[in-house]
């Protein structure tokens, strides 16, 4: 069998900058071949991060190990750094063509001029971008810079390639297919990959695993999937664009279902939990249905209530309606289904979601949640 190893290890790192400390990280570990995502929002410390994984910026304190080897001389750094790719937001091409952008590392390396030429070709050719080889860099387009900087970053066949919001400056088509080729040259390659991005979509459609940062902390890590629908915490749940979320009394638990007292409303949801505690809870807005006639006898969902539209509020593919059902719920709906459906701001409507949409994120003892 084919076991895939640990990559890189880091343990108890801290880093201060200006007498503040910037980043603070029990452990971390990467796996070969993992692709894994760090998001959060402008300063949470991804940027550090990335650099101090690759040794780039000195850690005041911690341990790192690749496969299983400390990295601590001079020596064992430099070594380590040869292993690398990295890629930043600027696609940082010095004055050339792309072929020579693209050999430079392989220059560095010592690589003889033939193997130089067939490495550059044939990792052109995994970005289909051969036909750019004698284009001067400076008459390259936005994406194409890009593309020839994370070619150059693969021509070393990196183990692991850390990546700083590649696609930050592109227009959403360049961004989309650069990012589709990105996916499969990793998963072809297995290469290893880091990316530091503030967008979840990014990072559903690259990574395995996504690790949410926050004042230079790791407070979640898990699949893309997870973490998008059960957040651990108000935090997250507000920064991956859960916008229900919401406080509730228990009334009782049984049976797997939580019944809930929210705004003179009940609503039951999936779990268990103490009755009279203080539940935080989130509904992901493209969970919640709406209806302009009572659903209940259609529906296997458990929570249907009459709601009147506050607020339409265009957002690009979807529209975000605002909806008054005793408290407040956020639901995406396409432009097409609001037609379709006549809604506007003031129409009465009926708003559902299933008792397995809702994520209970914590509970609290009520004299605790007061105190
Ligand atoms: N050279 C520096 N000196 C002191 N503090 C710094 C320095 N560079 C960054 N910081 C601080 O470190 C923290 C993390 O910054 P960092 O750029 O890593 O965040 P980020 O998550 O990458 O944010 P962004 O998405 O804006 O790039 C911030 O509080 C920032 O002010």
């Amino acid at each position: 069998m084919n076991e895939v190893g640990v990559f890189l290890e880091v343990n108890d790192l801290e880093l201060h900058r200006g007498g503040a400390r910037v980043l603070s990280i029990p452990s971390f570990s990467l796996q070969e071949r993992e692709v894994l995502s760090l998001i959060g929002p402008n300063g949470a410390g991804k940027s550090t991060l990335l650099l101090t994984l690759a040794r780039l910026l000195p850690a005041t304190s911690g341990s790192f190990r690749c496969r299983g080897e400390e990295i601590v001389s001079n020596s064992a750094i430099f070594a380590y750094r040869r292993r690398l790719g990295m890629v930043f937001q600027e696609p940082l091409l010095f004055d050339g063509t792309v072929f020579s952008n693209v050999a430079s590392g392989l220059k560095i390396r010592g690589m003889a001029e033939k193997e130089i030429r067939e490495r550059v070709m044939a990792t052109l050719e995994l970005f289909g971008m051969t036909q750019l080889a004698e284009r001067s860099a400076r008459k390259l387009s936005g994406g194409e810079a890009q593309r020839t900087s994370l070619a150059r970053a693969f021509a070393i066949r990196p183990e692991v390639i850390f990546l700083d919001e590649p696609f930050i400056a592109l227009d959403p088509p360049t961004r989309q297919t650069l990012m589709d080729d990105l996916e499969r040259i990793l998963r072809e390659t297995g290469t290893a990959a880091v990316l530091a991005t503030h967008d979840q979509l990014e990072a559903l459609r690259l990574s395995s695993r996504m690790v949410v940062m926050n004042c230079g902390e790791m407070v979640q890590s898990g699949s893309p999937e997870e973490v998008i629908s059960r957040p651990g915490n108000e935090f997250v749940a507000s920064f991956v664009g859960m916008e229900n979320v919401l406080t509730g009394t228990v009334i009782d638990s049984r049976d797997g279902l939580v019944r809930l007292a929210v705004g003179g409303r009940q609503i039951e949801i999936a779990g268990s939990a103490e009755p009279g505690d203080s539940a935080v809870f989130c509904i992901r807005p493209e969970h919640v249905t709406i209806d302009t006639l009572d659903p209940s006898g259609d529906t296997s969902a458990r929570n249907v209530f009459p709601a009147s539209i506050s607020r339409v509020i265009p957002n690009g593919i979807f529209h975000k309606i605002h909806l008054d059902c005793g408290f407040r719920l956020v639901a995406y709906l396409t432009g097409q289904s609001i037609a379709n459906l006549n809604l506007a701001e003031g129409k009465k409507v009926f708003a559902s979601f299933k008792a397995t949409a809702v994520h209970l994120i914590r509970t609290r003892q009520l004299d605790e949640a007061a105190g």
